[in-house]
């Protein structure tokens, strides 16, 4: 992967999704520090959403609306809340927000073709119509973006892990991923050190981290995932309860013989650290609500982990299928890890269903 050669296929969709997710973290970071109570919504599935998931997603669709004006888009968010008469102060902050973002000055790499820096500011009605350029439902077709402003709302509102993540799909198979992680330690051997990385994983190019104050212009490093023992494997796993079933993630670690503690963190940045080799296997099985896994919350990670030699399936051993809409159909769960974990991986998740079938007999 060369973001500056653009005689790699997707360089100029890589150059300007990394300045995209760039921009939306610069605007996420600042809004946490400011953020009041009254700037988070809660959906009808109960789920928080704030200023800065809005902002963000008008922030990249808007650039993307510029670059690629005929790539629809799978986003997460929508603007309706936004247009009714309740939604006006929130409204106004994002439309503040997302234009300081998007008129803030040009970095290293950035284009002011690209709709950026000074002068750049859109109207309301131009945000919120990007915000809705996210409506797209998806499907097994030509090109489209799928964009997860904030992935991970709750870890964002405790101050801890959360990702801007955007992906390039072509015929329902992913081409290109960005995570951007405003939070997350450069090095996870150096916890309390500089934080704050993007990660790019384009189709046969490899995958690499880049550091969020320059992805453009300054150093990558390789991603590769390293092999691990019985001894050295670690779970990665979700922080939220009602996201997946850590009691189940618990009996496929012990019938692996792993005796690390699992680490928690939210959102995709559990595919980076994955990626980089700060956790051995990411497992993520149904809590059994009935809810389906949408295809902006695994799109990126899975080419990041690919990308970086692993495999990703559902709990079946089967491929992710991005081709059915904005979600991944029924849930079976996610299992991301190196190639050589993953057989192992499958056949443990196997015989702790068995167990757990047989015991509800
Ligand atoms: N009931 C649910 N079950 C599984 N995942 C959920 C549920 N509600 C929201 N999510 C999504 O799970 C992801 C975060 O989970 P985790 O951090 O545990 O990996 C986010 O994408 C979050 O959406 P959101 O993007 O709105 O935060
Ligand atoms: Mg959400
Ligand atoms: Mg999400
Ligand atoms: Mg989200």
């Amino acid at each position: 992967m060369a973001a500056n050669d653009t005689a790699h296929p997707y360089a100029a969709e890589t150059q300007i999704a990394i300045a995209a997710v760039r921009r939306a973290c610069v605007l996420t970071a600042s809004v946490f520090n400011k953020l009041v109570k009254q700037e988070t919504l809660t959906k009808d599935d109960k789920s928080p959403v704030t200023v800065g998931d809005f902002a963000a997603q008008a922030v990249i669709n808007t650039i993307l609306d510029r670059t690629f004006p005929d790539d629809p888009i799978v986003g997460e968010e929508d603007a309706t809340d936004l247009r009714i008469e309740s939604g006006r102060a929130l409204r106004d902050r994002i439309v503040e927000l997302a234009n300081d973002t998007l008129s803030a000055d040009l970095q290293p790499g950035e284009k002011e073709e690209w709709g950026l820096g000074p002068n750049h500011g859109r109207t309301v009605d131009q945000l919120l119509d990007a915000i809705d350029r996210g409506n797209y439902d998806g499907g097994r077709t030509g090109r489209m973006w799928t964009l997860d402003p904030i992935d991970g709302t709750k870890g964002f509102l405790r101050g801890e892990q959360y990702a801007v993540c955007l992906a390039l799909l072509v015929d329902a198979r992913v081409e290109l991923g960005v995570i951007g992680c405003p939070n997350l330690p450069v090095a996870a051997s150096n916890p309390s050190g500089p934080r704050g990385c993007i990660f790019v994983a384009v189709r046969g190019q490899g995958a690499y981290q880049l550091l969020l104050d320059n992805p453009l212009g300054g150093e990558r490093t390789k991603l590769t995932i390293p092999t691990f023992t019985a001894e050295s494997l670690n779970f990665l796993e979700s922080v939220e309860k009602a996201h997946a079933k850590l009691s189940f993630n618990e009996r496929v670690s012990q019938i692996l013989g792993v005796t690390r503690a699992p680490t928690r963190i939210d959102s995709q940045a559990k595919y980076c650290a994955l990626a980089r080799g700060d956790g051995g296997v990411y497992l993520r099985m149904p809590v059994g609500s009935g809810y389906k896994e949408k295809i902006w919350d695994h799109a990126a990670g899975s080419i990041l982990v690919e990308e970086a030699g692993g495999v990703i399936s559902d709990g079946r051993g089967e491929p992710l299928d991005f081709s059915l809409g904005r979600t991944l159909g029924e849930n079976y769960g996610i299992v991301a890890c190196g190639k050589d974990v993953h057989p192992k991986v499958i056949a443990a998740v196997k015989q702790a269903k068995a167990e757990e079938a047989q015991s509800q007999l």
